[in-house]
């Protein structure tokens, strides 16, 4: 599949996100967190630096659930029995969505503080 035109390829990514907006919960939440943030920066116009910032933090939640979500379903296809190392590698996926959490959320404090 290598070497697909730029518009198949676009298909693809955009079938993904259709699939976790479909599949997950938490992403369709940070999803709604998103548009809010957004409704947030159209309400309020801050400077351009705070769009950029909440730009990038709510990117990066977003992302995080996208890799988790996609590591879980390997997983789960890989080896549907229990084993610790399955466990492990889901919680550290499920960790990384929670950094990207905090990280979004000081940035978000710090928005309304500023
Ligand atoms: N196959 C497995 N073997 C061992 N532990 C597992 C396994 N599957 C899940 N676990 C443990 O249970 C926790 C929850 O797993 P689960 O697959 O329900 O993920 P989740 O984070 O709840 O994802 P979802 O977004 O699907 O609700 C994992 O983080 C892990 O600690």
């Amino acid at each position: 599949m290598k070497g697909l035109p730029f518009r198949r390829r676009l298909g693809f990514a955009l079938a993904g996100l259709k699939l976790a907006a479909r599949r997950e919960r938490s992403f369709r939440c940070h999803l709604l967190a998103a548009a809010m943030v957004l409704g947030l920066l159209l309400a309020t116009r801050p400077a351009p630096l705070w769009w950029a910032l909440l730009g990038l933090a709510t990117g990066l939640v977003l992302m995080a659930e996208l890799f988790n979500s996609a590591l879980e379903t390997l997983l789960d296809h890989l080896h549907p029995e229990r084993h610790p190392a399955i466990g492990a590698a889901k919680d550290l996926a499920a960790g990384a969505v929670l950094v990207a959490s905090v990280v979004a959320l000081v940035v978000g404090l710090a928005f309304l503080l500023r």
